[in-house]
């Protein structure tokens, strides 16, 4: 009897050996064929075999990328769990392949949290910078760019002064105080980008509205950064369906298409009313020959409500730290408006001041917001130095390495907007790589730099920016690195601080009645 139930005991054991024996046997061929081959021959580091150089990349990849730069070239491969990431870490490789062969860098990788969980092609659409290359990617990015173009923006000149002073206002009031005032430049990039997409605006700071937004979005980004998620880069973590990352993701996309459906539907019933002003959507929707259906349009909202509003104050909130324990020059800035304009009228939009100028170009350059741009993908084969690179692969334009490339910047660790103003030997010299490179370069370009234009000459001319004493540690608050917030966000922001906006103009009711601007330029002051 005993040497019967040992016999069976030990034959299910077996058993059961045997099983998970079989299992992992089948189970390995299937995992390594989840693992494709590599699709560069371009030199890397040596990684882990399943999760590749996922665990070698310290909290900044960026900065890792451009130190990895130094030992394996300007252009290196590194394996991040199932794909081949190629880095492109300087201008001049920037120049030779998102520009010479850049037909072949036209297109977006897809992601498995962003583009299976958090997007849909029904209610929640890829916005158009995640996108990979089609047609309705084509129309739907040249409905978006050509309001972006140079004359396009000249035309929301009234909107930018009218949206700025509306901000300036709000600060002159609650900036008597040490604020943080990341929202206010969050509500006023947002406003713009409404404006030019739906003809509307916000104009409570505390809405619901502009909260939910702001959050939506800002998490969003999160989900949407390379940096972000493991479950992207190795498959096998897929198989857990409802992680909590997951049923974020869901909830986020479901708040989101809540909030682009109806300020769509509301822009439907202007045109019905015949109470909406020219933009983007209106142009579509008025248009009896356009092509772009529900989805497509849900699409544009989308990208235009999320592009500028971190972005853009992201920026402003650098540019204003950098300011505020600069004072120097807030001086040297505010001389230049002063000089520029040579007694007349102050004129935000003909960029009379260089020095304002190179203040925005040398905080987009420093700061790099985007630093690994949003990841491209080849559709054809393409070539570096002698290696291939294979359609399909995933690329990262190193944004953060080509502003701070040694070769091009001399000194690139210097926040010195002077550089921008002084001669140099080459254009490229005074470029800012802030914004991408390729053809799949940020359209908003002009718009951003001219909205941060006219917010800095603004603030500068109108007020002392001062930092409070507890955020000040010294140079440490403002380093390009060190002083970042949270290292897997999409935008790069600084650990937050407080300013106090001190007016210039002693008689503040004065300054009031100037930074009343009277009407908003669409006709009816709209609230969402
Ligand atoms: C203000 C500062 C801004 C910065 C620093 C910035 C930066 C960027 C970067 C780095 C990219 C990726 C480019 C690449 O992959 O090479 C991008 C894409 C894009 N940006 Fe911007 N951006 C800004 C403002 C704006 C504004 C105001 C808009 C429009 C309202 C906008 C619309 C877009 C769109 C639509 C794309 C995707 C383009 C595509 O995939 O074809 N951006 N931006």
């Amino acid at each position: 009897m005993l040497f019967q139930v040992l016999s069976d005991t030990l034959s299910y054991q077996l058993d059961a050996m045997l099983i998970i024996a079989g299992t992992v046997v089948a189970l390995v061929p299937a995992f390594l064929l989840a693992f494709p081959a590599r699709t560069t021959t371009l030199p890397g580091p040596p990684g882990y075999p399943i999760i590749g150089n996922l665990f070698q990349l310290g909290k900044c990849w960026s900065e890792t990328f451009r130190l990895w730069g130094f030992k394996y070239g300007e252009v290196f491969a590194v394996r991040l769990g199932e794909r081949d990431v190629v880095i492109i870490n300087t201008p001049r490789a920037a120049m030779e392949l998102l520009e010479k062969q850049g037909g072949a860098y036209i297109s977006r990788p897809l992601f498995h949290t962003f583009h299976n969980v958090l997007s849909n092609k029904g209610s929640a659409p890829y916005s158009i910078g995640t996108s990979p290359w089609d047609g309705s990617l084509k129309a739907r990015r040249k409905a978006a760019a050509t309001a972006m173009n140079k004359p396009g923006v000249q035309s929301y000149t009234p909107i930018i002064e009218y949206e700025t002073l509306a901000a300036l206002k709000d600060l002159l009031e609650h900036g008597k105080e040490y604020i943080d005032p990341n929202r206010y430049f969050q509500r006023l990039g947002l406003n713009i980008s409404l404006f030019v997409n739906y003809g509307t605006r916000m104009g409570d700071i505390d809405s619901e509205l502009f909260q939910e937004i702001v959050d939506v979005s800002a998490r969003i980004g999160e989900i949407r950064s390379v940096t972000s998620s493991l479950v992207d880069y190795l498959p096998i973590l897929r198989i857990i369906p409802n992680s909590s990352r997951n049923l974020e993701a869901k909830e986020l996309a479901a708040r989101r298409t809540v909030f682009l459906e109806k300020m769509l539907d509301d822009l439907l019933d202007r045109i019905k009313d015949n109470t909406d002003v020219p933009c983007i959507m209106g142009h579509i929707l008025r248009d009896p020959e356009a092509k772009l259906d529900r989805t497509e349009q849900m699409s544009i909202c989308n990208t235009m409500v999320s592009a500028s509003l971190d972005t853009f104050s992201t920026t402003m909130l650098w540019m204003t730290s950098v300011l505020a324990q600069r004072p120097e020059m807030q001086e040297k800035a505010y001389r230049d408006i002063v000089s520029s304009h040579a007694g007349g009228p102050l004129d935000p939009f003909s960029e009379k001041s260089d020095f304002v100028l190179a203040i925005v170009k040398e905080t987009s350059r420093y700061y790099s917001i985007v630093r690994l741009a949003l990841p491209k993908a080849t559709i054809a084969d393409s070539e570096w130095q002698g290696h291939r690179i294979q359609a399909g692969t995933t690329v990262f334009l190193n944004v953060w390495a080509c502003n701070m490339n040694e070769e091009l910047f001399g000194d690139p660790w210097s926040f010195r907007p002077e550089r921008y103003i002084e001669k140099q030997e080459s254009d490229a010299a005074r470029a800012t790589y802030a914004f991408g490179a390729g053809r799949r370069k940020c359209p908003g370009m002009h718009l951003g730099i001219r909205e941060m234009y006219v917010t800095c000459m603004y603030i500068v001319y109108y007020f002392r920016l001062e930092k409070a004493r507890e955020n000040i540690e010294g140079s440490a608050s403002l380093h390009p690195v060190e002083a970042i917030d949270n290292y897997n966000a999409l935008t790069m922001m600084p650990k937050q601080f407080k300013v106090k906006f001190v007016p210039r103009e002693e008689n503040l009711e004065r300054l009031k009645h100037v930074l009343s601007n009277e009407k908003f330029p669409g006709g009816k002051d709209v609230e969402v």
